[in-house]
């Protein structure tokens, strides 16, 4: 999705959440200050043309982990559900609140970390992508500069799956999205809630 037809969305998700547009410009400031170099061609090359999976970290990917085919894009955290079970994904959409020492591990095997900028991750920013060896791609969810690209999305498995859209997936396969968890506190419920409304957007109703 351009940013134009993203900016009504992302204001009326700013509204929703009380969040600020100033706060996320400056975090993505911030990560384009922390990386040189923008493995956008890598991560095109991942996804062009080809079948994609995205895999969201709800508890039911665990169950359907054997379903993953063609290039494998995990939302934070399922990143490490996957590594652990001896699946090593092709990039990790993440604003770091999931990230552990295994991103670094996967980055430097050749994973691309897709590292998001919010106004709310500051220090995870400082904190990690100057520990990341890899290739890297940045995102912002306000305005997109020089190489902090938009694709639309919110939460990291949406975003992903925009992103996996935006880039031209041939097929896109949606694993471990679980929108009607119960077990997740009220922020989580409204970030889904949101997941569920944009992925309906592009065409997948879950
Ligand atoms: N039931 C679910 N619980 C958690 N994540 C889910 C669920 N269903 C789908 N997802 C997707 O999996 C992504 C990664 O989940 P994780 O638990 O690592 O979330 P998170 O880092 O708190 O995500 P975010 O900060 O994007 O909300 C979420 O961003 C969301 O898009
Ligand atoms: N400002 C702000 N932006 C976000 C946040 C968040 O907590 N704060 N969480 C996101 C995905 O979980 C995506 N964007």
């Amino acid at each position: 999705m351009i940013f134009r037809d993203w900016e009504p969305l992302y204001l009326e998700i700013l509204d929703y959440f009380s969040f600020s547009r100033e706060e996320d410009e400056e975090a993505a400031r911030l990560l384009a200050s922390l990386v040189a170099v923008d493995a956008l061609p890598d991560l095109k090359k991942l996804i062009l043309g080809r079948t994609v999976t995205v895999c969201g970290n709800a508890p039911c990917l665990l169950d359907q982990i054997d379903q993953v085919e063609g290039t494998i894009l995990a939302a934070d955290a399922a990143a490490e559900v996957l590594y652990t079970h001896g699946i090593r994904p092709d990039a990790v959409f993440t604003d770091l609140d999931g990230a552990t020492d295994c991103f670094l591990s996967m980055n430097e095997e050749g994973t691309v970390m897709v590292v998001h900028a919010h106004g709310d991750n500051m220090p995870l920013l400082s904190h990690w992508v100057p520990r990341f060896r890899g290739p890297m791609v940045t995102t912002t969810q306000a305005t997109p500069f020089a190489a902090v690209h938009n694709f639309g999305g919110f939460s990291d498995g949406d975003r992903a799956v925009f992103t996996a859209d935006a880039l031209g997936a041939t097929s896109i396969r949606i694993l471990g999205f679980d929108l009607d968890d119960p077990s997740v506190d009220p922020v989580k419920r409204g970030k889904l809630f949101w997941a569920r409304r944009l992925l309906a957007i592009l065409g997948y109703n879950l």
